[in-house]
């Protein structure tokens, strides 16, 4: 197809939104996309509607609407997603950060003194949790931890991206390969999906790595088994803070009762589910 053949953007989205006209997001989508292909903002899709796209531009525009017809989310697509106020880089290595894990981020920084503090990641994927914490925090140290390199990398790479340097990224199977054994804040957004929950096989959530995502023994296996270990990586009254599924409460709390954690408590998100439960050494 020449450039002369090429629609503008008005015809390119309207395209696109009869391509995507099953899913509910399909006009944003559609929207996201285009500004990811010409490197424009919204604003200029606004401005210019008439505008032609290149030969190459609508090229790679129809490559990633048909992929999103057939269900890559779209931030595997555009390579980023934001999280609190941060552009991250991601990859199908590591789950798409998301919105609703701002309250974990929220609750530890709600819980936990501003003064100097040492802070660990337990399963840190592009290092969303610990970046917000170390934006928020400038006099924190907060290092991420993860188990795969090229998740390692990426996440420090998202550190260089947003210009925050109070954090550093590590590879380690949860406690394993840890030499620090002293932290004031332990938090973790772990897998806590069981292996058969069915919500696994819809939507956005099929492409992401069932690493990050699915846990033994009813989706609990990696909080048990951080929960265990936490204490003797926790300064005296340090908190241990989790995000769980919202059916999970009462079990992460019995959780944290038995390894001795004090002053357990589950807070609820706006919908009123249980999706965040702390304790302190
Ligand atoms: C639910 S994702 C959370 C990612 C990120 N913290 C966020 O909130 O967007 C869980 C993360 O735990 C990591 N993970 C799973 N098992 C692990 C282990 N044994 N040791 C370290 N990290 C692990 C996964 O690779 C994944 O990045």
């Amino acid at each position: 197809m020449n450039n002369a053949e090429s629609p503008s953007i008005e015809a390119a989205l309207a395209w696109a939104r009869k391509t995507l006209s099953q899913s509910d997001s399909g006009a944003l989508d559609s929207r996201v996309l285009l500004c990811h292909c010409l490197g424009k903002g919204l604003s200029y899709l606004m401005t210019w509607p008439d505008k032609a796209l290149t030969d190459s531009q609508w090229q790679d525009f129809q490559t990633l609407v048909c992929r999103r017809a057939s269900g890559e989310p779209v931030a595997y697509l555009t390579g980023h997603r934001e999280f609190w106020d941060l552009d991250l880089q991601v990859s199908p290595d590591t789950l798409i950060p998301r919105p609703e894990t701002e309250h974990l981020v929220e609750a530890a920084l709600e819980n936990t003194p501003k003064t100097s503090r040492k802070v660990l990641d337990l399963g840190t994927g592009t290092g969303a949790v610990a970046l917000a914490l170390a934006k928020e925090r400038p006099a924190w140290q907060v290092l991420g931890v993860d188990y795969q390199s090229k998740i390692i990398e990426l996440a420090a790479s998202n550190a260089r991206r947003n210009g925050i340097n109070n954090v550093r990224f590590q590879v380690s199977d949860w406690f394993q390969q840890l030499s620090d054994t002293s932290f004031d804040l332990i938090v973790s957004n772990p897998p806590y999906i069981d292996d058969e929950d069915h919500w696994l096989a819809q939507g956005d959530v099929r492409f992401e790595p069932r690493s990050a995502l699915v846990s033994g023994n009813q989706g609990l296996a990696d909080i048990e088994a951080i929960a265990s270990q936490s204490g003797g990586y926790l300064s005296q009254d340090g908190l241990l803070i989790f995000e769980h599924g919202y059916q999970q409460g009462p079990q992460v709390r019995a959780i944290l009762i038995r390894q001795g954690f004090s002053r357990v408590t589950t807070l609820s998100d706006l919908a009123g589910l249980e999706r965040i439960t702390l304790g302190y050494r």
